[in-house]
């Protein structure tokens, strides 16, 4: 793909993530040379591209699409089987291949739906969102929710590649880029300090995404999420870091029906992460306050209702992370070094969640 920067990633059979402009234009180099047919799952915001891609395609392979519903109302067992139903009516093979086209609600959904297929089938992932961009789409967690919590029902099914067309991005609401930057800075406080510093430097044309530094800032990040996953494909470990603020942050969601947008959630549990790391491992007040100060000039939400706590608490329980009835969180000793924290009590938890209730 011409004008890309390549980013590698290692594990799940090893593929490449692409970054540019105009990329969605030559997607046919990306998909199996020998499929006959093509599955194209996208949101609704992404009709007209799903149909230049399959103008695009016409005459090399067959392409079907399934429009699913918007944002989180994709990651549903129903949807799951209305694209099910697609596949098997249109005899779809192993070397065949879906395409994911959408924000992170999207792509996780057409990556599940590609892992569960006939035990597993080609994807690939065109994030058109910041979100899915620099974290959803890459790495190949793949999932839906449950009326019990969030990502409940998955599995690890990585992509063949990954297409982050950045002119399909810029089309993007401002509020969706805005709570996008939350995993920008999530990558910035567990590994790459700069991307914080370019954020303080000049938010405005950090989130400008015809701006040089969107681009860095959308590159950086995806490298951080490629090198962890590289390392640790089915999160036996290191992948964990990745989690930072999403313990809360997907209790959250729950308590809101899914209707908040995953990055707000995950801005409040990042605060709620940096002011537990304060009271468990000392992070210096500066760097919590440093949490607040980026989160806050990206308009993202750092409180939730003080009342809501027993509610978070117990869907909590249902985190991935959890051990034996124990919850585990990700804290940071200081920015670049998150770790996991073990056996946590429930005074402590409460205690940090103080500082973040409203
Ligand atoms: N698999 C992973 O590793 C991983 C990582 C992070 C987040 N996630 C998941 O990703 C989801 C959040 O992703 P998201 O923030 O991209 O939200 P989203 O998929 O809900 O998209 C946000 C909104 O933008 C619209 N949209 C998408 N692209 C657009 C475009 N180019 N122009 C105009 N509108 C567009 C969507 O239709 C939706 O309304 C959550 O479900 C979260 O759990 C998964
Ligand atoms: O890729 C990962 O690993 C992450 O934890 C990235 C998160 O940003 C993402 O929201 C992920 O979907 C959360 O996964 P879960 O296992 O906690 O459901
Ligand atoms: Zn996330």
């Amino acid at each position: 793909m011409t004008d890309a920067t390549i980013i590698p990633v290692a594990s799940g059979g090893g593929y490449d993530v692409h970054v540019g402009r105009g990329l969605v234009d030559s997607l046919g180099s990306v998909l199996p040379p020998n499929a006959a047919k093509v599955l194209v799952i996208h949101a609704p915001a992404m009709a007209p591209t799903a149909e230049r891609l399959r103008e695009q395609l016409a005459g090399r392979t067959e392409v079907l699409l399934a429009e699913v519903p918007d944002a989180e109302g994709a990651k549903r067992v129903e949807v799951a089987a209305f694209c099910w139903q697609i596949l098997g009516q249109t005899d779809f093979t192993r070397t065949d291949a879906i395409v994911g086209l959408g924000g992170g609600a999207t792509t996780d959904l057409a990556g599940f739906v590609a892992a569960t297929w006939l035990r597993g089938v080609p994807w690939v992932a065109v994030p058109t969102t910041v979100l899915g961009a620099v974290d959803a789409a890459v790495g190949g967690k793949t999932g839906i929710n449950t009326a019990e919590g969030k990502n409940l029902v998955g599995a690890f099914w990585a992509p063949r590649a990954v297409v982050a067309d950045l002119d399909l991005v810029a089309t993007l609401p401002k509020n969706d880029i805005l709570a996008g930057f939350a995993e920008i800075v999530k990558a910035g406080f567990i590994a790459d300090e700069r991307i914080l510093e370019l954020i303080e430097a000049d938010v405005e044309t950090a989130t400008d995404p015809n701006s040089a530094v969107f681009r860095e800032l959308i590159e950086r990040a995806i490298r951080v999420k490629a090198e962890v996953v590289s390392d640790d494909f089915t999160e036996q470990g290191r992948r964990e870091m990745l989690n930072y603020g999403h313990t809360l942050g997907h209790a959250i969601e729950h308590a809101e029906r899914y209707r908040w947008r995953h990055g707000s959630a995950v801005a409040i549990g990042m605060i709620f992460a940096a002011e537990l790391s304060r009271l468990a491992t000392g992070l210096p007040d500066a760097v919590v306050d440093r949490h607040r100060a980026i989160l806050e000039s990206l308009t993202l939400p750092t409180t939730y209702p003080i009342g809501r706590w027993k509610t978070l608490l117990a869907t909590m329980q249902r985190d991935k992370k959890a051990r034996a009835g124990m919850l585990r969180f990700i804290v940071l000793d200081d920015v670049g070094r998150p770790r996991v924290l073990n056996g946590t009590d429930e005074s402590l938890l409460f205690s940090a969640y103080q500082e973040v209730g409203s």
